[in-house]
């Protein structure tokens, strides 16, 4: 009683300032084309564009070319700097990647180079209900909502005060008014505007960022523009920009913002962090984030050189070439040419035939669209054994998984067991003809682990979790936080099969922290709970040998 109080009478003294203050500016002229839109179109508009880490599905667009992005050199003066960075990161201007970090000095795999909090962060609208909004931890415990807006959840009244402090005083009235639910841009958006507004000064840190305002395309303005429509109905508007200056931000937040990732590595929300935006893109990368809650690490997954660029990756490097190239062009306006894409532009283990020969994993060039001979002759890339198949029959059957796929996809929700049945038909058709890399079956296979745990089918759940394991191997980077999560789902469910085989379920554990202590900060919580597994289960052992020795 005594908060929801406390909370109206805060709402009250916030709307009654709003009354005071001046209307926003007016909408640029794509902007003004959209002032005829209902507030639910606009609320619609919270466009795929946020980085998604895994599962993205890309959109059909094929184009990808080049976008030079050179930094300004009237720019230079004030070239940005990366705070609070290890002094062995040096953020240099380049001829086409804009800034890039570069290594002063050989830095080893399993370091933290860098901690930062977000400048803005939201949890997205699937998992509000599963993570603070605060914290951006999960709590074994659920979650008190928000009484007045009811959208947003939080794990203690220490972290509902936190942020009523530093945002949701200024969000909640509007959310209130809505009355449902806000999209995830449109509040991630909105706690910029409300950091930018508590520390004005701050905000050229912001203001510094990639933003290819000049290559976005006018259909791609246009939704941004809607976007804008929709934070005015909820960003205060002595705190709303201008329309020029929301176009930049959200053109830069496109850019910028990284998906916030859990403890399993899915994404469970976003945020701008204005240092760590600064790594580029390589689908095969030398550094990776974590997240302890809101706050991203840097951390180096190999050595590297000096003189090295380091990246992270900003998509899911599951998808074959052509995937990931339209989806970095669409999203980030560049085109890709790491040593992953460089290499597997021809023959992409992620998306190719499987060779005949048993116990050969060699993969078989995926035929082109420019084939015109319905007899597709080809030779394994590893023991060069011919492979003879007509186009027709490969075309016929890669359709046909990729419908089941979709069809599983759609009962996932409705009807597990179903769901289960057709991915494993979709795997029975498609393990005779594709690659076991292929992107089509390693999703199946990740689909059935999910679904399995969800049924309990812990025998299921743990041979899929094993075979995803050994593919993570081929289509990650060594050390990759994939692989690592991989390999703790297999102790953790190893143990939950077999409690009484103490001895194989701490192998399990050590191989897991192994793995897990390159991509994670050793005082992370995930760090922490696998070593206290580890004790346990070292107790466990002692004791097991004491009562043998009796
Ligand atoms: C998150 S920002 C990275 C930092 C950026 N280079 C800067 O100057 O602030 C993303 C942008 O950097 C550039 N970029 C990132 N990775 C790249 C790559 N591998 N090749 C070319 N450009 C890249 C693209 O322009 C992309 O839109």
């Amino acid at each position: 009683m005594h908060k929801k109080r406390n909370y109206r009478q805060r709402v009250k003294e916030d709307s009654s300032s709003d009354e005071e203050l001046s209307s926003a500016q007016p909408l640029d002229s794509t902007a003004s084309k959209l002032t005829t839109l209902s507030f639910d179109d606009a609320l619609e508009s919270d466009i795929a564009f946020i980085p998604r880490a895994p599962m993205a599905k890309p959109s059909q667009n094929k184009s990808t070319h080049t976008t030079n992005f050179e930094v300004n050199e009237s720019k230079q003066e004030d070239l940005p700097e990366l705070e609070g960075a290890d002094s062995r990161m040096t953020l240099k201007p380049t001829e086409n990647r804009g800034y890039a970090v570069f290594a002063g000095a050989t830095v080893t795999a399993g370091q933290t180079l860098l901690k930062e909090a977000p400048y803005g962060a939201v949890i997205d609208e699937e998992n509000l209900t599963k993570y603070c909004s605060s914290c951006f931890k999960s709590s074994s415990q659920p979650l008190s909502r928000c009484s007045l807006c009811k959208q947003l959840y939080y794990c203690s009244k220490q972290c509902q005060a936190n942020d009523w402090k530093q945002y949701h005083s200024i969000e909640c009235p509007a959310f209130t008014k809505i009355g449902k639910p806000v999209p995830t841009a449109i509040r991630c958006l909105t706690r910029i505007l409300i950091s930018r507004a508590n520390a004005p000064v701050s905000y050229n840190r912001v203001e510094n960022l990639a933003s290819h305002k000049d290559v976005v395309p006018e259909k791609v303005k246009m939704k941004y523009a809607q976007l804008i429509m929709a934070l005015k109905q909820i960003v205060p508007a002595k705190i709303m920009p201008n329309a020029n200056d929301a176009m930049d931000l959200i053109c830069r937040f496109t850019v910028n913002t990284m998906s916030i990732l859990g403890s399993d590595y899915a994404s469970i929300g976003v945020g701008l962090y204005t240092n760590v935006c600064r790594l580029n893109h390589s689908c095969w990368p030398n550094c990776v984030l974590a997240f302890e809650g809101k706050t991203a690490t840097l951390r180096t997954i190999r050595d590297i050189a000096p003189s090295e660029e380091m990246c992270i990756s900003y998509i899911d490097v599951m998808d074959p070439y052509p995937m990931r190239q339209e989806r970095l062009y669409s999203q980030y306006y560049f085109k890709c040419q790491c040593e992953l894409c460089i290499h597997t532009q021809d023959v992409d283990i992620r998306n190719a035939l499987r060779c005949s020969r048993a116990n050969c994993t060699g993969p078989v060039r995926y035929p082109d669209e420019l084939e015109s001979s319905d007899n597709y002759n080809e030779t394994c890339t590893v023991c060069m054994t011919p492979v003879s198949l007509k186009l027709s029959d490969i075309h016929e059957r890669y359709t046909r998984v990729s419908q089941i796929l979709d069809l599983a996809g759609s009962l996932i929700k409705k009807d597990g067991a179903r769901a289960l049945l057709n991915l494993e038909n979709c795997i029975r058709i498609g393990d005779n003809l594709l690659h076991p890399c292929h992107h089509i079956l390693v999703r199946a296979r990740q689909q059935i682990k999910d679904i399995a745990i969800d049924l309990k089918d812990w025998d299921k759940a743990y041979s899929t979790t094993k075979q995803l394991f050994d593919l993570y191997q081929s289509i990650y980077p060594k050390n990759s936080p994939m692989t690592a999560i991989e390999s703790l789902v297999i102790a953790k469910m190893y143990s939950h099969i077999y409690p009484d085989h103490t001895w194989k379920s701490r192998e399990h554990y050590v191989q897991a922290l192994k793995l897990l202590e390159i991509g994670y900060d050793p005082q992370s919580s995930m760090i922490r709970s696998v070593r206290d597994e580890l004790r346990k289960l070292e107790a466990e052992q002692a004791f097991q040998l004491h009562q043998q020795t009796r």
